[in-house]
């Protein structure tokens, strides 16, 4: 699977221990984040991370045209409801993709953990089968 990490700044410590605590369960997946998250991960998890952009210099919009390019197949992004960003609207557009192509995205970290836990037990499975023609299929007319 092509697992998206992105933690906005406030919710990264909790972003790093969600990484350390399920490590086993990422190692075995293709990572992506975006520039800051995934500097932290790669240096104090060890995991091998594919880096975007920081999030309000384009990161968010890079891994939403993965998305919709059908290249990430979850999205982990530990958002901070509390504070105001500059790019809220990019941050807006990547939910919106993810849930234009149906991808699973965690949210918070009660949701990541049960969407890691699924994904070991094979509950994502399903996007193996969501091939280019799939994805065409459930493609929006417009
Ligand atoms: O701002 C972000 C997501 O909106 C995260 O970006 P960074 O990982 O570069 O901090």
């Amino acid at each position: 699977m092509k697992i998206a990490l992105i933690a906005h700044d406030r919710k990264k410590d909790l972003m790093i221990q969600l990484c350390t605590a399920y490590k086993p369960v990422l190692e075995k997946h293709e990572l992506f984040a975006t520039g800051t998250t995934g500097l932290r991960i790669v240096e104090e998890t060890g995991l091998k991370v594919h880096r975007f952009k920081s999030g309000p210099l384009g990161g968010d919009q890079q891994i939403g045209a993965r998305i919709s390019q059908n290249e990430i197949d979850c999205v982990i992004f530990i958002r901070d409801p509390l504070e105001a960003m500059p790019h809220e609207p990019d941050v807006t557009a990547l939910i919106r993709l993810a849930d234009v192509y149906e991808i699973p995205m965690a949210t918070n970290i009660g949701t990541a953990e049960v969407l890691l836990r699924g994904m070991e037990s094979g509950f994502m499975d399903w996007r193996q089968f969501s091939d280019s023609e799939h994805k065409h299929a459930l493609e929006p007319d417009f």
